[in-house]
């Protein structure tokens, strides 16, 4: 596939939980190579549209495509290839709290590669490991023993063991300081650059979104409501995307991404 292709693709996608509709008839476009910021209001569906997309939710009705094959009505064996192709960091980062940071990011190697001997897997653990910045002793520690941000950074490791394409991340810097997500910012673009990542980044942070999203999908009235650029979303005449953009928390990080000093992407 070539830079800028789409990578996924949903078409009429509605999702409900009893009488609660969550998604009616959304649509989204997610191009090879960008990072897209996926925003809304808490509880407009978010982590569903993720998890419909990795095919752990099923839909009432519409279509799913990644890499080119549906994710939808599939058996977890036929995903197989494309699970492959894709790293996910769960919202918490999800480790296993009885395995060390080593033994998680073994986790999906050994699930899809169950020949790979032990030395190899140690050595695939110790670069993800060293990649997601942590200091190599954190290999062998346990989730507990962990900070907040280093979990972020073990949770990313984890996602990156099998080399995917396409990574998804679930609010990865809720929780963390200022300056450990800023750093976390860094990290995502840093890894998205060399390695050519494709990246879902679902986020309530204002600062993500202005330092390193291409474009930004904003999700209310049950569907994908906007995609673009932050400039071309505060050209749309929409309350909330007005609020969220223009309220004050927004126009704050816009003069930290654009202002003195900044680096905004958008
Ligand atoms: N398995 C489930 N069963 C019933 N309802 C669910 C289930 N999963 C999610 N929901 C509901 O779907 C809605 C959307 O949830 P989701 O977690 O996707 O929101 P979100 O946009 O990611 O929110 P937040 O920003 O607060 O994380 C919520 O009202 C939630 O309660």
């Amino acid at each position: 596939m070539a830079p800028g292709e789409t990578i996924i693709q949903v078409r009429g996608l509605r999702n409900c939980f009893g009488d609660q509709v969550i998604h009616d008839l959304l649509d989204l476009d997610v191009r090879r190579g960008e990072i897209l910021g996926v925003v809304g209001g808490s509880g407009t569906g978010k982590s569903v549209l993720m998890r419909s997309i990795i095919g752990l939710q099923q839909p009432q009705s519409g279509t799913i495509e990644v890499f080119g094959e549906s994710t939808v009505d599939r058996d977890e064996k036929d995903l197989i290839e494309i699970r492959k192709r894709w790293g996910i960091l769960f919202q918490g980062g999800a480790l296993f709290s009885t395995l060390t940071v080593a033994e998680n990011v073994q986790v999906p190697i050994k699930e899809f590669y169950p020949a790979i001997g032990q030395a190899m897997l140690d050595g695939i653990a110790a670069y993800k490991v060293t990649m997601t910045g942590l200091p190599p002793e954190a290999a062998f520690k346990y989730p507990a023993e962990l900070s907040g941000g280093m979990k972020k950074r073990a949770g990313l490791a984890r996602a990156l063991a099998l080399d995917p394409e396409l990574l998804f991340l679930d609010e990865p810097t809720a929780g963390l300081d200022p300056i450990g997500a800023a750093a976390f910012d860094e990290l995502t673009l840093s890894l998205q650059r060399t390695l050519g990542l494709t990246v879902f980044l679902i986020t309530h942070d204002l600062d993500s979104l202005h330092a390193i999203c291409d474009r930004v999908a904003v999700l209310a009235d049950r569907r994908v409501i906007a995609v673009g650029t932050i400039p071309e979303l505060l050209a749309l005449d929409h309350p909330w995307i007005q609020e969220y953009f223009n309220g004050p928390r927004g126009r704050v990080a816009a003069v930290g991404a654009h202002g003195e000093g900044g680096r905004g992407r958008t």
